[in-house]
């Protein structure tokens, strides 16, 4: 009687081991699946399972996007407090809602820490880099979301990596991860941002400064057209590729040129675009005359703070015939950005 008694208490002991082993492999499958599924994006983008998005349609495209919403506010509350966590809430990370893509020297860094002054924001403070490196890209998501910043479930996690835009792997897994992602786009003169460039590197190489995308063809002067930095300021190219995937309405393109002129108008707009109250305006900026650059002063702050030395060096000064060029090369392509775009910017050479 005794040994049945104990024999049926171990058979049920071992049946609930059983359950719980169940449950545990269940619930590892689901999440394997789950991240397969969006790793799969990488294959998918050079095999033949993925398919696109039905086509652009900006005209139908255009629509309020869905988010979830912030919580009310109103303006009696933000004067009192800029800031109210939800109640009983702890912090935590979370993927980015919103990227910024690029384009590298445009502006990126400072759209960035612009809206990282926004109480409900929270940004990650160094460029991740996961969908356009592969050896990032293959850590895998619990790696990415563990790159983010701890936040609270009413603030909107912010990423910057400026070669994303570039990347053809982005826009596609950005989608999978979340296809309401809001998309931050800072775009720059392509002719100032490749000066922007070539500063860069003659700073970082300490040489004498040459024109590598000029090349001499038969005794004449020309583009060098497959010059990488080149191919990087062709915007419609990458404007094209990302609406496969995301509608216009969901990607806010802004001239990095006027966020240095007018960082309040700029970031306002992007405010709206974000959907996030209206809190930043002129008592966060503060032009300093000898950088000449605006700096930041962040609502907590008492100094401003000002970008790093390696932003806002002096640009080659190019001769007239090279400047012809490089207006006359990028005109077309810039002329079909601001069709695809439907809004133009002002890139015709300045004296
Ligand atoms: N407030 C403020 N302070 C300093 N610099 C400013 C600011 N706003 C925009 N900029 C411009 O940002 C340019 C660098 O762009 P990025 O941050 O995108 O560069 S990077 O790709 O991340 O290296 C940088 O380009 P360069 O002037 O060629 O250095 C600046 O023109």
């Amino acid at each position: 009687m005794m040994s049945t008694m104990l024999m049926s208490r171990k058979s049920k002991a071992i049946a609930a081991w059983c359950g719980v082993l169940f449950l545990v492999l269940c619930i590892h499958f689901y999440i394997s699946y789950n991240g397969i599924e969006i790793f799969s994006g990488a294959r998918e983008l050079y095999g033949t399972r993925y398919r696109d998005p039905a086509p652009y349609d900006r005209d139908t495209q255009i629509k309020t996007i869905k988010r979830p919403p912030l919580p009310p506010l109103n303006p009696g509350h933000i004067r009192k407090q800029l800031y109210t966590p939800p109640p009983k809430e702890e912090k935590k990370q979370r993927f980015p809602q919103t990227l910024v893509i690029g384009t590298g020297k445009c502006g990126t860094r400072a759209l960035l820490d612009y809206l990282g002054m926004h109480p409900y924001v929270a940004c990650a403070t160094r460029e991740v880099h996961f969908f356009d490196k592969d050896e990032n890209f293959k850590r895998g998501l619990n790696w990415y979301k563990a790159q983010m910043p701890r936040s609270y479930s009413n603030q909107m996690t912010i990423e910057k990596s400026p070669s994303y835009v570039e990347h053809p792997r982005t826009p596609l897994v950005a989608r999978k991860i979340n296809k309401d992602m809001r998309i931050l786009w800072v775009v720059k003169d392509p002719v100032v941002r490749l000066m922007s460039v070539m500063a860069l590197h003659y700073s970082n190489l300490g040489e004498k400064y040459r024109e590598p995308f000029l090349q001499r063809v038969n005794g004449t002067i020309t583009i060098k057209k497959d010059y990488y930095p080149l191919w990087r300021g062709e915007y419609v190219l990458h404007l094209r590729r990302w609406l496969k995937y995301f509608p216009l309405a969901q990607i806010h393109v802004l001239d990095g040129t006027d966020l240095v002129k007018d960082p309040v108008t700029e970031i306002q707009e992007v405010e709206s675009f974000l959907e996030l109250p209206p809190l930043l305006g002129p008592q966060n900026f503060y032009y300093n005359v000898s950088k000449g650059f605006y700096c930041m002063v962040p609502f907590s702050a008492t100094s401003p703070q000002c970008l790093g030395s390696s932003k806002g060096r002096k640009h080659p000064v190019l001769n007239a015939t090279v400047k012809t060029l490089l207006y006359d090369f990028f005109r077309p392509y810039n002329e079909q950005f601001f069709k695809l775009l439907g809004k133009r910017f002002n890139w015709e050479p300045k004296d």
